[in-house]
């Protein structure tokens, strides 16, 4: 049998950091959604008991550095399953782009394994299982839109974000997360975004306070190391979208959009220097 999950992108509409903790995570509390721009997992039971994973895409890592590995290997050792998987990862989402993309993978495992061999896990302990590989990992097994706060384990569900279009620029460098938050002077922070304006813009609908309500305070670091980052958020500005932010640690750049008009200019604009832009719509 053959089972398949979709595994979507999250974008951070805000990303706020309390403070550094002694374990060497960082207190965050941050508003997460997801976009309609996904993986899609295939799965299927071998008879021998192992993980076998392949992509259409060479660069990412197939072995047990994969997260979709990393997920399978967990179930099956936490839930003494002696059972094999294939697993094929039609990779949409750009890598290592601050959009979650290895994450929702694991995400997608957990959910298709606990249903490919009936094992009956709660939501809730997918999560669980989820935070011991990446911080991300519950809030995609999930979905929806919520603040997460903790690491970004702990999820409180809100209303979803005004439908609008989201415009994602990749520009061809590779961030390392770690690297951005080990940059980070989390006691030197001036300027946090506000949770209860943002919360309170999707609560109301409200498009344009959701675009003025948009904060990262990651893209400080990120856009000192990659000044092209900010080039592309200043010309997404410039281009006519309504809010523009880094996704998570970047340098993935998206831009909200409510008239589908103005796409267009958005997308040839950006398309003449970034050969990487999608234009999708938030996934409510
Ligand atoms: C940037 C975001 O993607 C925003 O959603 C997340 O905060 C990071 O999520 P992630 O990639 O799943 O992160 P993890 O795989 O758990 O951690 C990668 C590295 O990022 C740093 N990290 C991550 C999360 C966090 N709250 N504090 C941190 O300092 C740690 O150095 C960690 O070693
Ligand atoms: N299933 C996977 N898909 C993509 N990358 C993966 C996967 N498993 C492991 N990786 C590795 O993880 C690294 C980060 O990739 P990913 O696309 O998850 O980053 P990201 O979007 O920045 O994540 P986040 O927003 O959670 O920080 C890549 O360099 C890649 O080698």
């Amino acid at each position: 049998m053959k089972i398949y999950e979709k595994a979507p992108a999250k974008i951070n509409l805000l990303l706020d950091v309390l403070r550094k903790r002694n374990d060497g995570y960082h207190e965050v509390e941050m508003i997460m959604t997801m976009v309609d721009l996904a993986d899609r997992l295939e799965m299927e039971e071998l008879p021998r008991d192992t993980i076998i994973i392949s992509s259409q895409v060479g660069y990412i890592p197939l072995d047990e550095k994969n997260l979709a590995f990393q997920a399978a290997r967990l179930i099956k050792e936490r839930y003494n399953v002696r059972k094999g998987v294939y697993i094929h990862l039609d990779k949409k989402i750009p890598v290592a782009a601050g959009l979650a993309g290895g994450s929702s993978d694991a995400a997608a495992t957990l959910r298709g394994l606990n249903r490919l061999w009936g094992l009956g896990i709660s939501e809730d302990e997918l999560c669980d299982l989820g935070a011991e590989l990446g911080s991300d990992v519950p809030f995609c097994v999930k979905g929806g839109t919520a603040i997460a706060r903790g690491r970004g384990e702990k999820l409180e569900h809100i209303a979803h974000p005004p439908q609008c279009w989201v415009v994602l620029a990749k520009p061809p460098i590779n961030v390392s997360t770690a690297d951005v938050y080990g940059k980070l002077r989390a006691n030197e922070i001036t300027q946090h975004p506000s949770i209860a304006n943002m919360r309170d813009a999707l609560e109301r609908g409200s498009f344009q306070d959701m675009c003025d309500g948009l904060g990262n305070v990651l893209e400080n670091v990120t856009l000192e190391l990659y000044p092209e980052v900010l080039q592309l958020k200043e010309s997404m500005i410039r281009l006519g979208a309504d809010g523009v932010l880094m996704s998570g640690s970047g340098p993935t750049v998206f831009g909200l959009v409510s008239k589908e008009a103005k796409l267009p200019r958005i997308y040839n604009g950006l398309r003449g220097f970034c050969k990487e832009v999608y234009v999708v719509r938030m996934l409510t």
